[in-house]
């Protein structure tokens, strides 16, 4: 089983990876960017915004999630896996071009594997607001709410397109109804 959650920051995604690994103790947890060591170099330069091409910082998420892939997704491919992000993210995030040219791109990167199930955490614009001003925002976030909200629609779009196993639940939910929902989703089958 290779479930993925997504949602844009501070959707909620780590609050609920956090009750997960309580749960699931035996699960491979994992993250794009930065679940491999050359993921960790990636990362940094991502988001640090070293990039002037958004060509180039779609090819550095790219680039970590061709070798988490190999290194973790199917060496590990016999475990439960619960990685925070995926390709949804990586589709909608380069939103530099259109989605069937990043559909493309990403598979060649994943090697045509595709998460059996997605978790996407659905943020309204007024609740991100709140949490957006809760933190000290990097690079991405401060391209601000519409921005982000622009990626939300994509991230639908994208598990449209892909035809996965998923589920959208409301992120402004109790922390606890969501995770109810999360728990039956992955124990539906
Ligand atoms: N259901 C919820 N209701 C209210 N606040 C929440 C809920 N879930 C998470 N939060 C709060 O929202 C903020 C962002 O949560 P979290 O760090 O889990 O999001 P994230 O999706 O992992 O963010 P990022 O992608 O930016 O790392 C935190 O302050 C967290 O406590
Ligand atoms: C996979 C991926 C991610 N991003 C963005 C989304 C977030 O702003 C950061 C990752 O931060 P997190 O705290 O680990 O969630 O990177 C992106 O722009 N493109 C991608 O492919």
């Amino acid at each position: 089983m290779y479930v993925v959650i997504e949602g844009i920051d501070t959707a909620g995604k780590s609050t609920q990876l956090e009750l997960l690994k309580e749960k699931l103790p035996h699960a491979i947890f994992t993250k794009e960017p930065g679940g491999t060591s050359l993921g960790l170099k990636l990362r940094t330069m991502a988001l640090n915004g070293e990039a002037k091409s958004k060509i180039a910082e779609m090819f550095l998420f790219m680039a970590d999630r061709a070798e988490h892939i190999e290194e973790v997704i199917k060496k590990y491919k016999n475990n439960t896996i619960i990685s925070d992000r995926s390709m949804i993210s990586g589709i909608a995030y380069a939103s530099a071009l259109n989605i069937d040219q990043l559909i493309e791109l990403n598979l060649i990167a994943t090697n045509n594997t595709l998460p059996s199930h997605v978790i996407l955490l659905e943020l309204t614009p007024n609740e991100l607001k709140f949490r957006l001003s809760q933190k000290e925002n990097d690079s991405i976030e401060l391209r601000g709410i519409d921005y982000l909200i622009n990626i939300q629609n994509r991230m639908k779009e994208t598990i449209k397109r892909l035809n996965i196993n998923h589920i959208i639940i409301d992120a402004s939910l109790k922390i606890e109804e969501i995770e109810k929902e999360i728990e039956d989703f992955i124990n539906a089958e």
